[in-house]
């Protein structure tokens, strides 16, 4: 008797572990760990993911698997490991982290239907919504005006039942084929037999035999203007067949991409090269940190590392933040290694990923290019990771499982005994104390490949500005320059560290500021539709007449948004033409890449955007970038604030000169003394990161201390400081004496969805069981939890201190 381990789609704290069922002989040898079945749960049908396979004799209690939705595992013996291990480290449920380890179509949908039982007769309102059918989707009864009262009352009287079922989502895709079933003398032959007015047929037929292969039945019809009836009369005539296959949906297909060759490294490529080649003759699991400035090279190292990795027969994972997906990051990729790369990223669609993933699971390509979840790609013989941007905080989930990919990378490199390469201009300050101390090796390029002088950077300080009398949002110098561009033909990158839409409207008579009604939030003013949202719920009202508080009709709208940026420079430079890039131009799928593509085709002059334009574009013409406002990333009350103005400063600084032109930067601030804005106009890593560590040390951050962060966000304003405040007492009772833990304090939004949001931190060096401690933690409150009157959030080593 064979026993299957199942972790079933039930995400609740009570429903995770394993459950125990039994495999029917028909799936004898058929299922096989990793592989996802349907399983009889309580009354319904769900799916769940084989975790083992075991014998045994089965108790009469254990159930049978219903079925099997793999002919192959869906998860190799690694990432099921691998699940364990990231559900213990962000505390997340097991199924949880199995499913985001899949791409999304591998997830079922599930529908409930009820079902008529016998023939007893209805209330006419259900009579009518059966009509003839024997089930209806209880949607339906949901949205007709049938109470449920009545309808549980036939339920326990056996004249309706309810019933489950599992959809599968797999959009495959398939072409029709079309194969000819003669060889060409014999298609000759079948010409010359066909009746006269068969002209059309006998198209067709000419030129199967001319090209002598299958062919895309789309295509033949349109290459020999015939249709379908014609088609399909040869085939009755026996001598073409067709057939359907399934084809992969490619988002890259219609693009040529030049190939290109191996480069000479430069000395210092070459010396960064050394150590990584060693690591990967050896099969030595190191993880590198390849400290190299803008234009230094980077990518040029992994794409040759990658190459010995291929020619071994292994394989290779590329991670890049997601707004750096861009074609030209990709083409790189796919430039050096062609169909041999798989990119997974946001801005395809599922079916388009669902395609990307199976080249890997088939192991139809040997080198995956893609965000945070590419991490999983179910390769079985990793040679190499890379994590570029390795500071990223886009690679740390913010929803469960909360993972970080660097440390998963870390993890199968382990597993696969390969290096790990982390790759940044501005290394994130864990990463270059881990390197301090030898836990990683660290790699250093100074110089770019072009030898061009990094550009210089001038500060402007904008409280000068006022005084001279200049109220505008561009400085006499950012003007100046400008105006010299345009003059000259060159291109201008402007970065306004905000997102386009956190204008919001405030009263100037009582400074009344309009505020989501559920949440403690101002609204932003969405131009587009005149109106006014809510980022946390999407609660949205218009805007209002006059301040409903004074009754006055002085409203204003503050905050300068890209779009009101684009406003001013076409005022004040009406002459500039100017590409918009923000969350709210590049919504749609595959706008960004045209927007980049404008730019690039010289088709505006400015380009002006938030954080997503100051990365890993490479314009030759570009040589001048302004930063609009380089504190408003300061002002953000969090710990890591100085460190993201340091990074975001050096990389979109590393815009402008990357070629021949030589590049200029100005960045305007009302700070211009802070450490983190003066470095990084010389580009000073080293003193930066001595400052900021000095600090970190002093306030007790990471990398000094771990952080873990829990939040209680409860319906009870009362209930959310008393649960905040035991779950600080039961921790501060249990952790070791140099932990501190911190609490209950309100959230930075203390309110959101009309839940009340507290607190409570713990900083800490060593505390081997404090997973332990919080799981118990989850179960003490589990009933709340369970009756969703309170949420539990645990985030370990958190970025964003929601
Ligand atoms: N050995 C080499 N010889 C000549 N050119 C090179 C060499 N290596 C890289 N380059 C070129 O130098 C430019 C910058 O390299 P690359 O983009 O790889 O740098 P990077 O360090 O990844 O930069 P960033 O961090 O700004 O993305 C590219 O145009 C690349 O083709
Ligand atoms: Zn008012
Ligand atoms: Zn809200």
């Amino acid at each position: 008797m064979n026993i299957a381990s199942v972790i079933v789609d039930v995400p609740s704290s009570s429903t995770n572990q394993t459950f125990d069922y039994c495999i029917p002989e028909q799936f004898q040898g058929v299922i096989q760990k990793g592989m996802r079945v349907i399983v009889p749960f309580g009354p319904r049908k769900i799916m769940g993911f084989v975790t083992g396979v075991k014998d045994g004799t089965s108790l009469s209690k254990v159930k049978d698997i219903i079925d099997v939705l793999d002919i192959t595992p869906v998860l190799t013996d690694e990432l099921l490991s691998l699940s364990r291990w990231v559900s213990e480290k962000t505390l997340s449920l097991s199924i949880t982290v199995l499913q985001t380890m899949l791409p999304q179509v591998l997830k079922s949908q599930y529908s409930k239907d009820l079902v008529r039982e016998t023939e007893a007769e209805l209330p006419d309102e259900l009579e009518a919504l059966f009509a003839s059918r024997e089930s209806i989707d209880f949607d339906e009864v949901g949205k007709s005006t049938i109470s449920y009262r009545i309808i549980k009352n036939h339920i326990d009287s056996g004249d309706l039942s309810v019933s489950y079922h599992v959809q599968s989502r797999i959009t495959k895709k398939y072409q029709t084929m079309v194969v000819p079933s003669k060889s060409p003398i014999q298609l000759e032959e079948e010409i010359m037999s066909l009746p006269k007015n068969a002209s059309k047929q006998k198209q067709l037929l000419t030129y199967l035999a001319d090209n002598q292969s299958e062919i895309d039945k789309k295509q033949l019809l349109q290459e020999t203007n015939t249709s379908v009836q014609t088609v399909k009369a040869i085939e009755e005539k026996g001598i073409i067949k067709t057939y359907k296959k399934e084809v992969f949906r490619d988002p890259y297909k219609d693009q040529y991409i030049e190939p290109t060759f191996p480069l000479n490294l430069t000395k210092e490529q070459a010396q960064a090269m050394e150590p990584i080649k060693y690591s990967l003759d050896n099969h030595i699991n190191e993880t590198f940190l390849l400290h190299g400035v803008t234009g230094s090279g980077k990518t040029e190292i992994y794409l040759q590392a990658i190459q010995q990795v291929i020619e071994e027969g292994k394989e290779a994972i590329v991670l890049v933040p997601e707004i750096s997906l861009t074609p030209q990051m990709v083409n790189r990729f796919k430039g050096r290694f062609g169909s041999k790369v798989a990119v997974m990223h946001s801005g395809l669609s599922s079916g388009e990923k669902y395609d990307e993933w199976r080249k890997i699971h088939r192991q139809e390509v040997q080198v995956v290019v893609g965000a945070r979840s590419a991490i999983f790609a179910p390769f079985e013989n990793l040679g190499i990771i890379i994590i570029d941007e390795e500071h990223e905080t886009t690679y740390k989930q913010e929803d469960q499982p909360r993972y970080h990919a660097r440390d998963v990378a870390i993890e199968r490199a382990a597993y696969h005994q390969c290096p790990v390469v982390l790759g940044s201009a501005t290394p994130s300050l864990e990463s270059f104390a881990r390197a301090s101390k030898n836990v990683y090796t660290l790699l250093t390029l100074q110089e770019r490949t072009n030898h061009q002088t990094m550009p210089k950077v001038e500060i402007v300080d904008m409280r000068n500005e006022l005084h001279a009398g200049n109220r505008s949002m561009f400085s006499r110098p950012l003007m100046e320059q400008m105006d010299e561009r345009l003059r000259r033909g060159e291109q201008i990158v402007l970065l306004l560290n905000r997102r386009g839409y956190s204008t919001f409207v405030m009263c100037r008579d009582c400074g009344h500021v309009c505020e989501c009604p559920h949440c403690d939030i101002a609204l932003t003013y969405h131009k587009n539709t005149q109106r006014l949202k809510c980022h946390y719920c999407s609660y949205e009202q218009s805007v209002p007449q006059t301040c409903p508080e004074c009754e006055s009709d002085l409203i204003r709208y503050f905050g300068t948004g890209t779009q009101k940026v684009e406003e001013a420079l076409a005022k004040q430079i009406p002459e500039a033409r100017v590409i918009r890039m923000d969350v709210d131009t590049t919504r749609r799928k595959g706008s960004h890449e045209k927007l980049l593509r404008q730019f690039s085709e010289k088709k505006a002059d400015i380009l002006l955007g938030t954080q997503m334009i100051a990365k890993g574009l490479d314009f030759a013409n570009v040589t001048l970038v302004g930063v609009l406002s380089a504190d408003s990333m300061l002002h953000i009350p969090d710990f890591r604030s100085s460190e993201r103005t340091f990074q975001l400063l050096t990389q979109v600084s590393g815009r402008a000169g990357r070629h021949e032109l030589p590049g200029e930067v100005i960045v305007q601030t009302y700070t211009p003394e802070h450490y983190s804005i003066e470095f990084a106009s010389v580009y000073d890593y080293d003193n930066f990161y001595r400052k900021e560590m000095a600090m970190r040390k002093a306030f007790q951050y990471p990398p000094y201390v771990f952080l873990g962060l829990i939040t209680v966000a409860h319906e009870n304003h009362a209930r959310a400081i008393q649960v905040t405040q035991e779950i600080v007492q039961m921790l501060s009772n249990i952790v070791e004496e140099r932990t501190t833990v911190l609490g209950p304090t309100p959230s930075p939004v203390p309110r959101i969805k009309d839940r009340y949001r507290y607190q409570c931190m713990i900083k800490y060096k060593n505390e081997p069981n404090l997973h332990e401690y919080l799981g118990h933690i989850q179960d003490h409150f589990s009933d709340e939890i369970r009756k969703q009157q309170m949420q539990l959030t645990i985030d370990m080593q958190p970025y964003y201190m929601m």
